[in-house]
């Protein structure tokens, strides 16, 4: 942590010097190849300064074949999934880049090709826009795919997050373009107990680096609206570390949990449904059925209130094998339960959509699902989140079952709807109320009380069941399943014209 802390503000104290991304966040991939090569700065962290690191022990030296071991299987993995990915369509502008480069090389030297763009191009495609800053070999911008050329010049850049292996920033492409940009971070737990362990940064940061090139590949082949996309990725040499890997993908604001709990239940909602369709999306991807082992909040973010998978290095379409005779194979333990499924042709059956829906059962929709939901929608909503926590239900049937809460709540009106009080206010055109806001939960609005509503009728039940309120606002604005927002008020005093709006006032409250 003290680590990641020094990394950051060593890339802010240069930023503010430089102004120029490479030299303020030491990020691998932002170092011009051929160009002046940045000097050890006093500032950076130890971790980056592989012509600092100690010379190799004698007692690493014996365990780099394993470090190359490693090395392989997490190549070996990647070229898989390739594979299928080739198998199943044509492939796409990056994707036929890395087929290109893999071809070319020795098996052994595809490593540092994945994700590579070879000298040419492929002259099958557009010609490339070529900056003055992209003549190597290591550029290539597309209209649209991203590379080095399009990073060379971001501007606000801001450190997001980082976690085991990785380091994100967000960052301004063109002075228009808002993109997260994910590297390797040297001085981060990964790369650090590498090279504790064996001594050999370059080797280190290629391991650690096959988790960016999988992801990315992953991102590429799995297209999906809940799954983050790639605009491209950039390979440069950094210090002494030869073509380092920095993705360029859609941005999003990481998940917090206790802000969701905060919400309005329409938007929890919408992110248990966006990460059903996701799951479904995975359980029948074109490259198998694909689970993420690692299922914690931190590997979602959103954009646009749409939740978006991020971290895909842990993902996998491994199904675990098993013996009939042997029920223990397929034990799947979780920290407060454990199942067991059925073996079938030597698979556990359904092994990664159950993973993947009982992860979503506990750290989704256990929580997001059932609190403060309308009335209407309860037994339903009970349903869903028994059935996936007992995991009775598959993926298909789960998804099933919470689009039918969708087409419920953007079809009827929501809960609070039980009888018409329309003859006790009155009706004012074209106006809203300025002032007198109270606070409810869970609005819109942190100072303000902002619900959507299906109707009018619902509003005034709202109104109703609030001690404070004496007027409403019907607003012009809609929630993502097209309900209004309504704004309440304690009173009708600050009464002013607004085109579109539209207020409610209780009869008998005090309009002055
Ligand atoms: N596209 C993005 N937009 C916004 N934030 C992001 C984006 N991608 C990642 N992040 C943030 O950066 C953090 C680290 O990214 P990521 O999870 O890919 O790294 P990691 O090293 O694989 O982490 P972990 O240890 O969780 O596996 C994430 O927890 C997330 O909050």
């Amino acid at each position: 942590m003290k680590r990641r802390k020094m990394v950051v503000a060593a890339g802010f104290c240069l930023s503010f010097f430089t102004g120029t991304l490479m030299n303020l966040l030491f990020i691998p991939g932002f170092e011009h190849h051929g160009e002046n090569q940045q000097q050890p700065d006093a500032d950076a962290p130890a971790g980056l300064r592989v012509d600092e690191l100690p010379p190799v022990e004698t007692a690493t030296v014996g365990r780099l074949p394993e470090l190359q071991r490693q090395i392989r299987e997490r190549l070996d993995e990647v070229l898989r999934y390739r594979q299928k990915r080739a198998h199943w369509v044509g492939t796409g502008p990056l994707e036929r880049r890395r087929l290109m480069d893999l071809e070319q090389r020795s098996e052994w030297e595809t490593y540092k090709g994945i994700g590579k763009p070879k000298n040419d191009y492929d002259q099958s495609q557009p010609t490339p826009a070529v900056s003055k800053a992209t003549k190597s070999h290591r550029e290539f911008t597309r209209e649209s795919v991203l590379g080095c050329g399009s990073i060379d010049n971001v501007t606000n850049v801001q450190y997001l997050g980082s976690g085991y292996t990785k380091a994100v920033y967000k960052a301004t492409v063109n002075s228009s373009f808002s993109v997260a940009l994910k590297s390797v971070d040297f001085g981060g737990h990964d790369m650090e107990n590498c090279v504790k362990k064996y001594g050999s940064s370059p080797d280190c940061y290629k391991l650690a680096s096959f988790k960016i090139v999988k992801e990315m590949t992953l991102m590429e082949s799995l297209q999906h609206p809940n799954i983050l996309k790639l605009y491209g990725y950039c390979y440069q040499d950094n210090n002494n570390i030869k073509d380092t890997v920095t993705a360029i993908t859609e941005l999003g604001s990481p998940l917090e949990m206790i802000q969701l709990l905060q919400t309005p239940w329409e938007e929890r909602f919408r992110i248990c449904l966006s990460l059903m369709r996701l799951l479904y999306y995975l359980a029948h991807s074109p490259l198998g059925s694909v689970t993420l082992l690692d299922f914690r909040p931190r590997q979602f973010v959103l954009v646009g209130g749409v939740l978006k998978v991020t971290d895909l290095d842990d993902a996998s379409v491994e199904e675990t094998p098993c013996s009939p005779s042997s029920p223990s194979d397929c034990l799947m333990e979780f920290p407060a339960r454990n199942f067991t499924l059925p073996c079938h042709k030597g698979r556990c059956e359904g092994v990664n959509e159950k993973r993947n829906l009982y992860n979503a059962y506990r750290f989704f929709f256990t929580y997001l699902l059932p609190h403060s939901a309308p009335s209407a929608l309860r037994p339903l909503l009970d349903k869903i989140v028994n059935s996936t926590g007992e995991l009775i239900w598959g993926t298909d049937e789960t998804l099933v079952h919470l689009e039918k809460v969708f087409i419920r709540i953007t079809s009827f009106p929501g809960s609070h709807s039980s009888f018409s009080l329309l003859t006790e206010y009155k009706h004012v055109s074209e106006a809203s109320i300025a002032a007198e806001n109270y606070r409810c939960w869970p609005s819109y609005q942190h100072d303000a009380c902002l619900l959507s509503v299906f109707s009018v009728d619902e509003a005034i039940d709202v109104c109703e069941s609030h001690a404070q309120c004496r007027a409403f606002v019907i607003t012009n604005q809609s929630t993502w399943t097209g309900h209004q927002l309504a704004l309440f008020k304690t009173g009708a005093a600050s009464m002013t014209t607004a085109p579109g709006k539209l207020s409610y006032i209780r009869l008998g409250a005090a309009e002055s």
